[in-house]
């Protein structure tokens, strides 16, 4: 509706030069989100970055982004954004996996739907009793960063792939190389040689090899991950430890950092009453209660969840235009020629004070979500809602498979914690964790969860 083919082939403006390789990579690498905003402010709602030597259009007007989401695939198109990270990083060859790449996400919709959410929970729970069970913790006290990562790797990496998989390989080991291979991540999906890479490929083969062992095993019969592959018969059995890989990948990549924030904010003192109240919520607290009030959608506890993941959200989100094509920003329109790579940014959205108020960079689970008619200001466009969590989890056919599970794992990971422990957070070494929340968040990258500030748990 507010999206129009565009006859011209126009180049469209590159409004903020950069090095003639590197471009902007190097600036956005430095500053991350704080670049983003700042070129909002001087170029506007659409401008183009030069990204490892290609041109990356933001589009940060909301009546842009929701024709992004919303556009037929002739007009706005997924594939040739992603395939080459999808094939560098996962090894996925792009042929088999994006042909019919629909069906495979509809499969993982599936499992991933309400109807299995409560199993799927009960997992979660026993998963994590189990994991803190062989913890051990050194003077009461645990780094919050890595307690959170080990614990919601364990539990959802037992309930999706089966609670053969990790113990077949050694829980901790394959932890190491999963860690390796995140921390490489965007250097690996770069253009920078893979024979440069060499932990990240170390890495990578272990993981594949633990997913092949365990899929000729039948470790992922009846789970999630082996039903995924079950559900698609057409895709080459070869490829199924990379799409596995894949699965892992984006189960752990988001909620971590969400549950750590969402976990985080409930300890910080100027929570505490917030904090009583979603404990007051979880009733006696054995595993129904927790249960039940992760499931309540309308919920305390589902509000925490859902600030968190749109405060904490992630940096970008890309597409490709499909044809020559006329986006709408505040003062007309940007043209952009068939072929440009398109980027949202869910993290640059949800932080606008014109979209969610002045009070847009602070954690409020109880804040007004602004209403399409407002961000779109009465464009004519047709409604579409933000919800609590934003674009977090994308939007349109392509939208994250998992979001159901993730919101509901997030929801079960915190109760969890908060009938467990009577927590409180402690200033580590640098003391980061005293600091008023938007300076917490300025350190915060286009992906962050790396650079997300360190804590201790201190365990009464
Ligand atoms: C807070 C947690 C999460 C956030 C914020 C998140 C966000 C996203 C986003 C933004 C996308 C891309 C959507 C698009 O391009 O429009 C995505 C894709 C995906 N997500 Fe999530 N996600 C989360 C958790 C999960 C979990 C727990 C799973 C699995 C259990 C999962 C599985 C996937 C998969 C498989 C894809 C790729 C789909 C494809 O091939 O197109 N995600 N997610």
């Amino acid at each position: 509706y507010v999206l129009h083919a565009h006859r011209r082939t126009d180049l469209g403006p590159l409004r903020v030069p950069g090095l003639p390789l590197l471009g902007n990579t190097l600036q956005l690498g430095a500053s991350g989100a704080p670049f983003i905003r700042q070129c909002r402010q001087e170029h506007g709602d659409t401008f183009t970055l030069k990204l490892i030597g290609r041109p990356i259009t933001l589009c940060c007007n909301p009546k842009a982004v929701a024709a992004i989401y919303s556009a037929p695939e002739d007009m706005i198109t997924f594939r040739p954004a992603v395939e080459q990270f999808t094939q560098r990083i996962f090894g996925i060859p792009s042929g088999p996996f994006f042909d019919r790449h629909l069906d495979i996400l509809n499969a993982l919709r599936m499992l991933l739907t309400a109807q299995h959410l409560r199993s799927h929970q009960q997992a979660l729970i026993q998963h994590m009793r189990q994991h803190l069970q062989q913890t051990e913790r050194q003077h009461g006290k645990v780094d919050l960063v890595s307690f959170i990562t080990s614990l919601i790797f364990n539990a959802a990496v037992s309930t999706l792939f089966g609670a053969s998989f990790l113990p077949r390989h050694g829980a901790d080991k394959v932890m190491a190389a999963f860690s390796t291979f995140e921390k490489n991540f965007e250097l690996a999906a770069s253009l920078v040689p893979h024979s440069l890479l060499r932990a990240f490929c170390r890495a990578r083969s272990f993981l594949l090899k633990a997913f092949k062992v365990s899929y000729d095993q039948g470790d992922f019969r009846d789970t999630v991950a082996g039903n995924m592959i079950a559900n698609c018969p057409w895709l080459p059995a070869s490829i199924a430890p990379n799409m596995l890989l894949a699965l892992q990948w984006a189960s752990q990549a988001n909620s971590v950092p969400a549950t750590f924030w969402a976990y985080a904010h409930l300890l910080l003192p100027q929570h505490m009453e917030l904090h009583e109240a979603v404990r007051e919520s979880l009733k006696g607290g054995d595993d129904d209660d927790i249960i039940a009030a992760a499931m309540d959608s309308r919920g305390l506890l589902a509000k925490v969840v859902a600030e968190a993941v749109r405060l904490y959200s992630p940096g970008m989100d890309v597409r490709m235009a499909a044809c020559d094509l006329q986006l709408p920003n505040s003062t007309g329109t940007d043209f952009l020629p068939k072929g440009r790579m398109l980027a949202v940014s869910p993290y640059e959205m949800h932080t606008a004070p014109d979209i969610y108020g002045p009070t847009a960079t602070l954690f409020d689970p109880l804040r007004a979500i602004p209403h399409a008619d407002d961000a779109a200001k009465g464009s004519g466009a047709p409604a579409w809602s933000w919800g609590h969590a934003g674009i977090a989890f994308g939007a349109g056919q392509f939208r994250c498979p998992g979001r159901q599970f993730a919101e509901a794992e997030i929801a079960v990971v915190v109760a969890f914690l908060l009938t467990c422990f009577k927590a409180q957070l402690q200033p580590s070494g640098d003391g980061r964790i005293q600091l008023p929340e938007p300076e917490l968040r300025r350190q915060i990258g286009v992906r962050w969860p790396r650079t997300a500030c360190r804590a201790a748990l201190c365990v009464r």
